[in-house]
């Protein structure tokens, strides 16, 4: 294989090293493409190119790796070398998230492999095994902590008490935080994954926009205290759930019993639940975020490439029931607020209302779509938490 690869930052930079210190891979690079050409590289110059033409119009590069943090220029990208013949392997979530109609379709007109396992969870192999070895098992819900840079920011946060700002700093310094970090903490990058594994385990497709996401802005000490009185952890938890052939999918920051297997995921960790008729309950746990974690994801789909993989989507082919997003579901919440107060009337019911000089919340029971709608949780001083 003669790879072309786009990127040569965190990701680029973490697929170079694994794949030099791979010694099974039949693969060479031809070049790197990057945007900057006049930022010093670690590697020789000639190596390097700002000129995406000289990558994509090559017939002797059968491979493109895209690696870049610009979702619109990726996609240009991934859809040229793709009508150029040219297999391509990918991490980007957002551009994947955004695209994935088309992404489907471009594969099967050119008959192209398009694999993409870095984009989800990183170092966790969870696409191929959605794809093959829950290719016959009734899935009926996939959840777990789906962004590396969220879950460093609240373990530092509630277990070492440090200030946010400075923790979302260092998860940017470590190469985690995507390079507008708003799309980490506003808890987007987690639902663009979800989309993306929504497909590969239910075979629905989904517009992002549409999936209720909160993110961990909020958090303050109060929740903070609260968790721990509760023998709680925050997570920022993406999940949907097969009810019937509707599927109920959220990313919320969610309080989640100490003990749980979720956790017990700290830092830049992910873990993944599966559950299933036949096989019950299941647990994948690696690095959600880092140059070699993720670059090893984009190494075994390299490697993939070398015995002619490709996704099937066997979950979209083979679905008899026509799968839906449901958004009438009932979530149990905790809301904190300061002066002004939520409108008690959006609440089906209200269980507990606690309040004190220092902060008052109530726990009650919500419906989806007044959540969506409620102007309440614009107020800066309001936040929720969902209780699992
Ligand atoms: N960081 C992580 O842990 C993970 C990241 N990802 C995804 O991987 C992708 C890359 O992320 P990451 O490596 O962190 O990003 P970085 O910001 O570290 O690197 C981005 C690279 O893209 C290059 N670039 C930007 N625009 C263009 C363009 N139009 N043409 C050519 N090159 C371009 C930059 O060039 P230059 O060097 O000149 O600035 C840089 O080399 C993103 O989609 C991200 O979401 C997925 C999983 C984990
Ligand atoms: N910014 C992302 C990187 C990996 O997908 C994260 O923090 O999880």
């Amino acid at each position: 294989m003669k790879l072309g690869i786009f990127g040569f930052g965190v990701v680029g930079q973490g697929l170079y090293h694994v794949l030099q210190q791979s010694n099974t891979i039949q693969a060479e690079i031809a070049k790197f493409c990057i945007k900057n050409i006049t930022k010093p590289r670690s590697l020789d110059a000639t190596l390097f190119t700002d000129d995406k033409t000289e990558l994509l119009d090559n017939p002797e590069i059968d491979v493109i790796v895209e690696l870049i943090d610009d979702a619109e220029a990726a996609f240009e990208i991934v859809k040229t070398a793709m009508n150029s013949g040219k297999h391509v392997v990918s991490a980007n979530k957002k551009m994947i998230a955004e695209h994935l109609e088309e992404l489907l379709a471009l594969q099967k007109q050119n008959k192209v492999s398009f694999l993409y396992e870095g984009s989800c969870c990183a170092s966790i192999p969870i696409i191929r095994n959605l794809e093959e070895y829950y290719d016959n098992d009734l899935l009926t819900s996939i959840e777990g902590i789906f962004n590396g840079s969220t879950n460093f920011i609240l373990t530092k946060m509630i277990n070492e008490s440090a200030p946010y700002k400075d923790v979302l700093k260092e998860a940017q310094d470590l190469g985690f935080a995507e390079s507008d970090p708003t799309l980490d903490v506003e808890g987007i990058d987690a639902r663009y994954k979800l989309c993306i594994l929504l497909y590969h385990a239910f075979g629905l497709i989904t517009d992002p926009h549409t999936l209720f996401t909160l993110g961990i802005t909020k958090i303050n000490t109060f929740d903070i205290e609260f968790a721990q009185k509760n023998n709680f952890e925050i997570k920022l938890i993406a999940k949907a759930k097969k009810i019937g052939s509707q599927i109920d999918a959220t990313v919320l920051p969610t309080f989640v019993d100490k003990s749980s297997i979720l956790a017990q995921t700290k830092n830049e960790y992910n873990a993944v639940i599966l559950e299933s008729a036949f096989s019950e309950s299941q647990f994948l746990y690696g690095k959600g975020a880092g140059d070699k974690p993720t670059g090893s994801a984009v190494l075994s789909d390299i490697s993939a490439l070398g015995y002619g993989y490709r996704y099937e989507y066997k979950k979209s082919a083979k679905s008899k029931e026509k799968i839906e997003l449901h958004e009438d579901f009932q979530m149990r919440i905790y809301v904190r607020f300061a002066d002004q107060q939520p409108d008690e009337a959006d609440f089906t019911e209200v269980l507990e209302k606690y309040s004190s000089r220092y902060g008052n919340y109530w726990i009650g029971y919500i419906s989806r779509q007044k959540m969506k709608e409620a102007q309440w949780l614009e107020i800066p001083e309001i936040n929720v938490i969902a209780l699992g």
